[in-house]
């Protein structure tokens, strides 16, 4: 292997304690963290039984590697696991038109959280009957949408939304059609252990009607003495990546409390409650998370005793997983551009310079912002080769010119990495894609779907002719770009 110019790099600082020590064997592959396909053939990652080198030179970096077994049998995990209840996969982890169709193929259910989502699981024929409307702002062209489409439930989220909702609904009942089904999406006033950016059932955020202010109540009322809608059910959300059951139980408990609060209110009886997502995976070997089928039996032990200590039949249950099924079957691969070791100053070993080893490589948080937005965790290895090099401890960073422009903090990476190497950041199917951008003007990477050593483009990169299309001065000149 060509040596870096700068030398190998510098494996004997003081660790940070998120890097830990190093690991017995870097590029070792932990099975919770890396896609169900993965495996090292010859040294090199292999993902679904193609080698990493071959998908870059087909494909490209930075280039999103799907395993589609992973992907669908994580929906039958939760299928099964959540056997008689409804399962919604939570599109906003990652939606294309292949994606859509796999679920509705492997009959899950579909949360879309915008008219635009909607459209594309529309446009690739996703039953709009088993399909639910999030969003706490949506738009009366949305709803419309929706409604025309004849969606299976709209998640109300305001009492702004019901004003919008109720004429759409009462002209298609005029028209000889049938009301629109809703759920009410209560604020359970639950403090989730998440990051404060995806917990979402505390009292002080923007989703959701409060359960203790009463707006709650005051909603599914109010929707039940609307001829035009028909509320199926309660809903609630707690936020995302969440380990411990605690919260959804608790969330439980307090939505049956409220459907017994409206059947006290009413004489109605709910049919339906959707506890919603947030389950939690392993970005890290630390990382523990727990399977659907545990979720379901204690969700469904919570349910239970507390209809029967409440005098109400068990109500039909829903989840909605987004990242649970999205996330830990793709990974990203990039090419190595840069390798900087930067001097801290004094504070390692006597004798020995602090330095932290900046490895840059060609994409960053325009196609993974989670590490910059939340200061998520994340894992890597080098995915071309193995090599015993003694480890270096690194930080991985993209190419924008910002400087927390950071995918993994710290790490451990053989000190031998030179440009041109290949890195595969793990867990990366879920909000990163999605929440891709085009920041300083970088395309949105490729993503290929990988089954049984055969890969399939799902969604292409984008190209400058794209971009250029959009712009009112460039797009004259969009066709000589490829
Ligand atoms: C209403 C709702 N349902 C489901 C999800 C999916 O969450 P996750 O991807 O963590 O499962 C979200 C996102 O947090 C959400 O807001
Ligand atoms: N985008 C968030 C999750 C938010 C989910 C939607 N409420 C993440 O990357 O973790």
């Amino acid at each position: 292997m060509r040596a870096h110019p700068a030398g190998p790099l510098h494996g004997n600082i003081t660790p940070p304690s998120a890097a830990g020590a190093p690991p017995v064997s870097l590029g070792d592959l932990d099975g919770q963290v890396w896609p169900r396909g993965a495996a090292r053939v010859d040294g090199e990652l292999h993902l679904a039984g193609r080698s990493v080198t071959d998908l870059v030179r087909e494909h490209g970096t930075p280039l999103f590697v799907l395993d589609e077994a992973d992907f669908r049998g994580r929906a039958a995990d939760f299928r099964e696991g959540f056997a008689g209840a409804d399962v919604h996969y939570a599109s906003k982890a990652f939606l294309c038109g292949q994606v859509a169709r796999w679920v509705a193929e492997d009959d899950l259910h579909l949360d879309v959280c915008s008219g635009n989502e909607l459209s594309v699981a529309l446009a690739a024929g996703f039953p709009a009957e088993r399909i639910a409307l999030h969003g706490n702002n949506k738009s009366l062209v949305e709803l419309a949408l929706a409604v025309d489409a004849g969606v299976g439930h709209v998640v109300l989220d305001s009492f702004d939304e019901i004003d919008r909702l109720v004429p759409l609904a009462a002209a298609r009942v005029a028209a000889g059609g049938a009301p629109v089904a809703v759920l009410v999406r209560t604020t359970v006033g639950i403090e989730a252990h998440t990051h404060e950016f995806i917990a979402t059932a505390h009292e002080d955020q923007k989703f959701g009607f409060s359960l203790a202010t009463g707006d709650a109540l005051t909603a599914a009322v109010r929707v039940i003495r609307e001829p035009a809608l028909d509320l199926a059910g309660l809903h609630s959300h707690i936020g995302s990546q969440i380990f411990d059951t605690q919260g959804f139980e608790a969330a439980a408990h307090r939505v049956v409390g409220l459907m017994a609060q409206v059947e006290q209110a009413t004489g109605v009886v709910l049919g339906q409650l959707n506890l919603g997502g947030g389950f939690g995976i392993a970005y890290l070997a630390d990382d523990d998370p727990i399977t659907p089928a545990d979720v379901a039996a204690r969700m469904r032990h919570v349910v239970a005793s507390e209809c029967a200590a409440l005098g109400l039949p068990v109500p039909r249950l829903a989840v909605e997983p987004g990242r649970a099924i999205a996330g830990p079957g793709t990974v990203t691969l990039y090419e190595i551009g840069t390798i900087k070791p930067v001097r801290l100053g004094s504070s390692g070993a006597p004798g020995t310079p602090a330095v932290r080893n900046y490895v840059s490589v060609d994409g960053g948080m325009s196609d993974n912002i989670r590490t910059a937005l939340y200061d998520a965790a994340y894992t890597c290895v080098l995915a071309n080769r193995v090599s015993d090099a003694p480890p270096a401890l690194c930080r991985v960073v993209g190419k924008h010119c910002e400087s927390g422009d950071v995918l993994v903090r710290d790490l451990w990476l053989p000190s031998d990495v030179v440009p041109g190497d290949l890195l595969a950041v793990a867990a990366t199917g879920a909000y990163c894609w999605s929440m891709a951008s085009n920041y300083n003007y970088l395309l949105k990477p490729p993503v290929v779907a990988v089954r049984d050593g055969v890969s399939a483009t799902i969604v292409r990169r984008q190209t400058l002719s794209d971009v250029f299309a959009l712009d009112a001065v460039l797009s004259s000149s969009a066709e000589v770009l490829s």
